[in-house]
């Protein structure tokens, strides 16, 4: 409301800020999500009354899926179609929608609002519809920093093209997915704790009857773990980072001189939060995942707090942009530099996680040349790796866009069709990158010892080498490596090195990113290991537990 309202709406801004009001944020509609241009709720602006009146025209066009609107929101602010006197759409813009009463929660005249009822997940979060039925709002709760209606219904906006309009309303959205991603450390962090704290207690099999092993001792179960918790170490210290970027990019936005430098900074934090979020909320399904299962049977139980954490991460794979769909911005944009690049231009990649690609074609013509695993491993060596797979998907999309364009399919088509294997796989690889890269800089800094310096080495080692070793194909079919090389086995053998490394360092290791034990809130996972007594007390503490069923009278002969 702030980025794109003005004066007129700080009013509400106050009370919003203060309490007084509640807010949610509409755009998804019952029919229409990722394809906002589909959107069917109208504002149609009448110069007599002053006012929009907002119309959704069935139950497909109703407002869903909006936080907070189910059965708490005051206000919402709403993505419509807006239509002027002369019956001209303008596209979507957004306006600030009184729902409720916020003396008394009912919702006003018009408005039909309610929650969507249970969820997989998130159900401490009143996910809500609403439609509106030619209902009138005043005229200036339209946001209208870059396009407004005047009093008589004349379109003025100082963005000419429709498409500048929608993507500076959208563009407004980019912190939000920042926050997914810190979101997503939180629940992989969590995840990761519970696992480790648990493995290194619970005990099975071992070399003698008399011996039994703590499951974490297992190279199988370090291997399955200590990789999440690498990646939980790479993508916490990446998103503190990137947030604070991300502010100071946001001030450049409203106080810098040079709009020339922040649109393009503005461009490449778009593209860097379209491939991000989608990488570390994946990231993040796949450790809790492990995670349950390395925690065997009592995983499963609702007490461990796994199976919460993965329905809670779920819709981060969807939400403020479906991953499959988000990423696309972000290989395009890299698409971008690279036909700048074979056409001999400079390419701007001013926020720097594309800079490398201005020396690109001599990256291509790198060949794998170590022969130890301390070489494979070392920070630099694999980051030239990722450099290089970067640059091999980019060459490989970029020749199948130039294919499909000869063949004379549309850009759609040409779009559609360059994802699998290729588009796709390069904005996840180029996300690899950056984590690395930004984890690796700031290992540079002067606050870490040379003993934290030294493990969180191992730790950006093993990210890197486990996203390289599932792209062992590719370094392979690139020409990057050859099958006598050994590539294979020194990455592997390099991860197994590494897991083993870290055995001694794993539970210290979850301990400095573990919240207090009434946040962590799982018996499996408690700071004092006493697994045991903490299930005995979490399951004893239910009475139902020790009953018969409600319904054994009925199932019973003797009804007793
Ligand atoms: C818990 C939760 C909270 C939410 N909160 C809000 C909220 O507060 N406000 C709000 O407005 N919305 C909210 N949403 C809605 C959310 O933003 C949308 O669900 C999301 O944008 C995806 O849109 P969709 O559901 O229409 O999926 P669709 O776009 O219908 O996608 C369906 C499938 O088709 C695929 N697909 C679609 N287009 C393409 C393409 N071009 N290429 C390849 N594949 C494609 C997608 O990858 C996906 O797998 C929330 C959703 C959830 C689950």
């Amino acid at each position: 409301m702030m980025a794109l309202g003005t004066e007129q709406h700080g009013d509400i801004i106050e009370k919003l800020q203060d309490g007084r009001y509640t807010g949610c944020f509409a755009l998804t509609e019952v029919a229409h999500g990722s394809d906002v241009r589909g959107m069917k709720t109208t504002a149609t602006y009448d110069p007599n009354t002053k006012s929009f009146i907002l119309h959704s025209e069935d139950f497909k066009a109703a407002k869903c899926w909006v936080g907070g609107l189910g059965q708490t929101s005051t206000h919402a602010m709403v993505f419509a179609q807006l239509i002027t006197p002369d019956k001209k759409n303008r596209g979507l813009h957004l306006f600030i929608v009184p729902i409720r009463d916020p003396e008394t929660l009912l919702p006003y005249p018009r408005v039909t609002v309610g929650d969507l009822g249970e969820k997989i997940g998130l159900n401490g979060i009143d996910n809500g519809f609403v439609m509106f039925h030619n209902y009138r709002i005043p005229r200036i709760n339209l946001l209208n920093k870059t396009g407004d209606v005047t009093e008589d219904g004349k379109y003025v906006s100082r963005l000419k093209k429709e498409s500048q309009r929608l993507g500076a309303s959208l563009g407004a959205l980019s912190m939000g997915r920042v926050n997914i991603t810190c979101v997503c450390t939180k629940y992989i962090s969590l995840a990761i704790v519970i696992a480790i704290r648990y493995c290194a207690v619970r005990k099975q099999f071992g070399p003698s009857l008399e011996e039994e092993w703590p499951v974490i001792e297992y190279q199988v179960q370090q291997w399955r773990l200590f990789p999440h918790l690498a990646t939980t170490y790479v993508m916490t210290i990446f998103s503190e980072i990137y947030v604070r970027k991300l502010r100071s990019f946001q001030i450049s936005l409203l106080t810098s001189e040079n709009r020339e430098l922040v649109s393009a900074e503005g461009m490449e934090f778009h593209a860097l939060s379209s491939a991000v979020k989608p990488l570390c909320s994946w990231m993040t399904r796949d450790a809790i995942q492990d995670c349950r299962e390395a925690c065997g049977g009592h995983g499963y139980l609702a007490a461990s707090r796994l199976g919460q954490l993965r329905a809670d991460n779920d819709p981060n794979c969807t939400y403020e942009g479906e991953n499959n769909v988000l990423i696309q911005q972000a290989s395009n944009w890299l698409l971008g530099l690279w036909s700048n690049i074979l056409e001999g231009k400079e390419i701007s990649s001013p926020v720097g996680s594309a800079s490398f690609l201005s020396d690109g074609q001599n990256i291509l013509q790198l060949k794998f040349n170590h022969t130890t695993i301390e070489e494979v491993l070392a920070p630099e060596n694999l980051l030239t790796m990722l450099k290089w797979l970067i640059c091999y998907y980019l060459k490989k999309t970029h020749q199948q866009v130039v294919f499909l364009k000869k063949n004379g399919e549309s850009d759609f088509s040409i779009r559609n069709n360059s994802q699998v294997f290729l588009a796709r796989t390069l904005a996840l690889v180029y996300a690899e990158h950056t984590l690395m890269k930004t984890f690796l800089d700031h290992l540079q800094e002067s606050m870490w010892s040379s003993e934290e310096k030294s493990v969180l080495t191992k730790l950006g080692s093993l990210y890197a080498a486990t996203c390289l070793e599932k792209r062992l194909g590719d370094l392979y079919a690139g020409g990057y490596a050859s099958t006598s090389d050994g590539i294979d086995t020194l990455l592997r053998e390099g991860i197994i090195t590494l897991c083993k490394d870290l055995l001694n360092e794993a539970v210290a290791l979850v301990d400095v990113l573990a919240p207090p034990d009434f946040i962590v809130n799982s018996p499996l996972g408690f700071s004092d290991g006493e697994v045991y007594k903490h299930m005995e007390q979490w399951i004893l503490k239910n009475p139902e537990n020790l009953e018969r069923p409600s319904w054994w009278r009925e199932a019973l002969l003797s009804k007793l």
